[in-house]
């Protein structure tokens, strides 16, 4: 069990995995538009200005606009002191772009003070983890939304792994064998592990103790079960209430730590938790938000 001071060190002020939310900010660089993976509650198709939902962003950067975005946003006296975290988290998977790592290959030379964070699928986790390791990556998400392939083949439709095309049950297994590899690796190197579970009533409810206690054993350090935004393949079903989520969430507590102050923001993210400057700014240009 961790010690508080070594937990605080793990977590440096990182606002995603429960450092100060209300002081601390980070920036999503939507770099990454490819997906290797089909999400059943996944839509990446608008590019609304003002969608405040994972997948969404105005418009995808390459390695080089994101670093300028990064100047300019380090260079404003309202987000430069706040901005502590460069995260990558899409609109697709960070892992299946290889401007992720260009992106914070640049990010890591000019501001090496920023924390470098990724979110991923794990599919490519196994092959990836040294790479970001080197990259001296600080923290890194992994969405698990299964243990059991049956059950994810009900979220996830497809894999394309090394090139090749897996449906159903198979591609579920080779997905969540590769998610639990990543983690585990991910532990042994010491990085600080947050897994996302989309909660999915009716579907993977009962799969979240056993991802707790599983990603705990791995050496993750905090869990974040989000309510799914129903979309695409899944847009039936019925969201979990907050009493639901709640009670989820404090049934898991005692295995793995909860976060709770997840907004669910978007790929293109700038500034606090829940008080993004970018929807800010689109806000004053759009009259019809
Ligand atoms: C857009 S993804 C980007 C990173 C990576 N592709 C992944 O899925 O982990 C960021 C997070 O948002 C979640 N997400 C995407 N669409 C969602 C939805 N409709 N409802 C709830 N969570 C969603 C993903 O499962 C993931 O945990
Ligand atoms: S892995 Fe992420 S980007 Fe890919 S389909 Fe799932 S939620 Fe969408």
């Amino acid at each position: 069990m961790a010690t508080a001071c070594e937990m605080k060190k793990k977590i440096q002020g990182h606002p995603c995995f429960g450092g100060n939310h209300q002081k601390n900010g980070r920036m999503h660089l939507a770099v990454a538009p490819k997906c290797n993976i089909k999400c059943g509650y996944c839509s990446r198709k608008h590019d609304c200005a003002n969608e405040s939902r994972p997948g969404v962003t105005s418009r995808i950067m390459t390695p080089m606009e994101a670093i300028s975005k990064v100047r300019e946003v380090m260079a404003s006296p309202i987000a430069g002191p706040i901005i502590k975290v460069v995260g990558i988290a899409g609109p697709g998977d960070p892992l299946a772009n290889e401007e992720t790592f260009t992106t914070f290959e640049m990010v890591k030379q000019e501001f090496p003070q920023l924390m470098l964070c990724l979110s991923t699928n794990g599919l490519l986790l196994p092959e990836s983890i040294d790479r970001l390791y080197e990259l001296g990556l600080h923290s890194l998400t992994v969405t698990i939304n299964a243990m059991d392939p049956q059950v994810g083949a009900q979220i996830y439709s497809h894999i394309i792994y090394h090139g090749k095309h897996y449906t159903g049950v198979e591609g579920a297994k080779i997905l969540i064998a590769n998610q639990f590899e990543g983690v585990k690796r991910a532990g042994e190197l010491g990085m600080t592990i947050k897994i996302n579970t989309v909660l999915t009533p009716g579907i993977n409810d009962g799969q979240i103790p056993l991802i707790a206690a599983r990603v705990k054993e791995l050496g993750a350090f905090v869990m974040n079960i989000m309510p799914i935004i129903p979309q695409a393949e899944l847009a039936h079903i019925t969201p979990p209430s907050e009493e639901y989520l709640a009670e989820i969430r404090k049934a898991n507590e005692g295995t793995i730590g909860q976060f709770a102050h997840c907004k669910q923001c978007r790929a293109d993210a700038i500034g606090l938790i829940g008080q993004d400057l970018n929807l800010t700014i689109a806000e004053a240009a759009c009259p019809t938000r």
